[in-house]
């Protein structure tokens, strides 16, 4: 095996989603570079359905404002979900983009939005960034829908909550390794 291909085995043991950030995040061009990576999933027909939102700085306000109407929250349960979002400084809306088509149905244009959602999550761990994909009961509310103007055809898949690593230098704990033998059956 090369030594890229046990590091990517590396990198995806190593993976973890840390909940701390700090106020750093990476920028556009490198959101660019990591997504073009991510991008290369399988995808039947190629339809490349999926997209992706950044929310930075106010926007991020707007979507915990959208949060909070989502649920229909008021006064201080309402205060406390619309801050949810300020968690990091750099929000990654998650949208499938689906395409009507009788050959690749919807369950197959959201594994491929999903798989980039995960490559990029991965992609930003082994890069150095925390990257933690949330949800929420408000997650496909209308509130929260036109907060993205999604279309019709399209759903979110939740945030990747994206920042810096307060100590980078860090090592964290070894996860233990995930019991897999159960889930790999053979007929
Ligand atoms: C679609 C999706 C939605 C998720 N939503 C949440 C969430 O809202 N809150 C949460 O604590 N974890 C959520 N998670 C799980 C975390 O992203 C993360 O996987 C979990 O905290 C375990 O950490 P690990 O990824 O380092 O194993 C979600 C994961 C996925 C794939």
């Amino acid at each position: 095996m090369s030594a890229e291909r046990t590091d990517l085995v590396a990198a995806l043991a190593a993976r973890r989603a840390r909940s701390k950030t700090t106020d750093d995040a990476p920028g556009r061009d490198e959101l660019l570079r990591l997504l073009a990576a991510a991008a290369n999933v399988a995808d039947h027909s190629e339809y490349e359905p999926w997209r992706v939102v950044e929310l930075r700085g106010e926007a991020r306000s707007g979507l915990g404002a959208a949060l909070a109407e989502g649920l229909g929250l008021v006064g201080d349960k309402a205060s406390s979900t619309a801050r949810k979002p300020l968690r990091a400084p750099l929000l990654l809306a998650l949208v499938v983009s689906r395409r009507p088509s009788p050959k690749v149905p919807a369950w197959e244009q959201e594994a491929t939005a999903a798989g980039v959602a995960h490559n990029l999550g991965l992609l930003l761990d082994a890069e150095g960034w925390n990257a933690f994909w949330r949800t929420g009961l408000a997650t496909r509310t209308d509130a929260v829908r036109r907060f993205h103007r999604l279309g019709d055809h399209e759903d979110l898949l939740g945030w990747l909550y994206v920042g810096g690593r307060p100590d980078p230098d860090r090592m964290d704990k070894p996860r233990k390794p995930r019991r897999v033998d159960g889930r790999l059956t053979a007929l």
